[in-house]
């Protein structure tokens, strides 16, 4: 059976509510499921529910409305105004407009679970954390002494749905779960019951649109970070170009890394280290990089959490970055343009961002479908990132999808800025969800410029635009 993690299910939700689905219809189906699971097993009877104050909760109230020929109680586990969101108090609010009975638990009052047909737990789903607080607990026991028939809403409460790790948690007859598995749900069938999928509406393609989910995914902050925690990236490209490893750089600063390294042919290094005061830039012994400059790069690399590869370089960058990817130091790369290679080397996680014509040179076949960029992503044992108006991104076994971008993004540069976000991105964050995420904001750093200036923006317009489009991804509820 598919699974799903809690974290993919919380980047699906906001992307759903991004591209249009909102969560409230989501509430509403998966309430709806709730109810229709019990009618198939209850022509009537007493229910308790057992709600929590998130959306948990949530699709419980929607649920009551749904029971119409139930005699449905609500226990509400806390205060009615300490309802944690928007749409599980809208439920709440009509549930009680339509009459049914709430009772407020408090951590001092008894919980009394003996008498009913049916329990529905709907306290605590994939947003639980650690051990149970009271009065949560007690609700827990309460239920387990009940003889009712329990029916825990997507997850039972207490369990841990990544893991299915659990100290105290109920004991449901029957589980209905949303949209796919977690992972812990089949790792804990005394707990579980009866496992019910159900849909709630979630379309596949809404399940593979990048949007801020992705985004959240891969992006860190810490607080009391120190220089260099959210990331070293060591950029190795140019010669002849001299632009594209500086747009890849200072794009991998823009998406968020605290240290980037410019490692260019002595050729260029004066005109690279012009570019910026930003720019950290070393001068490899050579006029075009080539395997003599494989040991230099391979010391620079091993202080680094990534190693981007390939923009504005010719010659031996594929070699050279073959060589550089088999130091165990390295275990994270972007390999870009000629440095792209078509099986990249055991215990580096890697993604390839090649256009439609690499694609061709390096794979030996067109990628006309999904399934032609999975099939690369698997001979390659890395991500793929195609890019192309409708951008796909695979890992061999899922797909991400990305359509933000405009036919301004044919600008030449602009496959070197995202080469550097995914750079950044891929220091926090597993390769697949990071090249979707860098996809997605370079792609909306270009609709920005397309609003600003129509067509003719270059790379370093989009390039301005990139920490705004991060901002607006985090924020967005
Ligand atoms: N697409 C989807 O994903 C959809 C999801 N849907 C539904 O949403 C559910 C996830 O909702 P959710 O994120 O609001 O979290 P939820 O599980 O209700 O927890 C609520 C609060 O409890 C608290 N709390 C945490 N740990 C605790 C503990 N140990 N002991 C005591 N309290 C604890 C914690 O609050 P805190 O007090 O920590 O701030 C937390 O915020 C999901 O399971 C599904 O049913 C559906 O609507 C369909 C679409
Ligand atoms: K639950």
């Amino acid at each position: 059976m598919e699974t799903i993690t809690t974290a993919e299910m919380a980047a699906i939700d906001v992307n759903c509510e991004y591209h249009g689905l909102s969560r409230l219809q989501l509430m509403e189906n998966a309430g709806k499921a709730i109810a229709e699971e019990i009618e198939k097993r209850f022509k009537a009877g007493r229910i308790a529910i057992f709600a929590g104050l998130g959306n948990n909760g949530g699709d419980a109230f929607v649920a009551a409305r749904h029971l119409k020929n139930f005699d449905v109680e609500v226990f509400l586990l806390g205060k009615a105004s300490e309802i944690k969101t928007d749409i599980a108090m809208r439920n709440f609010e009509v549930m009680r407009k339509a009459g049914v009975a709430v009772k407020e638990i408090r951590d001092s009052t008894y919980v009394e679970a003996s008498d009913y047909d049916v329990i529905i737990d709907a306290m605590l789903g994939t947003g639980v954390r650690g051990r149970l607080r009271q009065p949560y607990a007690k609700a827990v026991e309460a239920i387990n002494s009940s003889n009712a028939y329990v029916v825990a809403v997507d997850v039972p409460t207490g369990l841990n749905p990544d893991t299915g790790e659990y100290d105290l948690a109920v004991k449901a007859d029957l589980t209905v779960t949303f949209h796919k598995a977690k992972p812990g749900l089949l790792n804990a069938k005394e707990l579980v019951g009866e496992l019910v999928v159900k849909s709630i509406g979630i379309p596949p393609l809404f399940e593979m649109l990048a949007g801020p989910g992705d985004v959240r995914m891969v992006y860190r902050r810490q607080r009391e970070g120190h220089k260099g925690t959210h990331g070293r990236v060591l950029v190795v490209g140019g010669g002849p170009y001299t632009g594209a490893p500086a747009l890849a750089a200072l794009a991998a600063y823009a998406a968020g890394a605290d240290i980037v390294t410019l490692a260019v042919p002595k050729s260029v290094y004066k005109i690279v280290a012009s570019f910026s005061p930003d720019l950290i830039v070393r001068k490899l012994e050579a006029d075009e990089i080539s395997l003599k400059n494989v040991e230099d790069i391979q010391k620079l690399a091993a202080k680094h959490h990534v190693v981007v590869m390939g923009m504005g370089a010719e010659g031996e960058i594929k070699e050279v970055a073959e060589e550089v990817l088999k130091l165990n130091e390295v275990k994270k790369a972007v390999l870009d343009a000629g440095a792209i290679l078509p099986e990249v080397p055991e215990g580096v996680e890697c993604i390839l961002t090649p256009h439609r014509g690499e694609f061709r040179r390096v794979f030996g076949f067109d990628a006309s479908s999904w399934e032609d960029v999975k099939k690369a992503a698997r001979k390659a044992k890395a991500v793929v990132l195609l890019k192309a108006p409708e951008d796909v991104i695979s890992d061999g076994v899922k797909v991400r999808i990305n359509r933000s971008g405009n036919a301004g993004m044919t600008v030449g540069g602009t496959g070197d800025v995202l080469a550097g976000i995914a750079g950044a991105f891929l220091v926090h964050g597993n390769a697949l969800w990071a090249a979707s995420a860098a996809a997605l904001v370079n792609g909306l750093a270009g609709d920005v410029c397309f609003e600003k200036y129509g067509y003719n923006y270059r790379a370093m317009h989009v390039m301005d635009e990139i920490p705004g489009v991060i901002k607006e991804m985090l924020e967005f509820a």
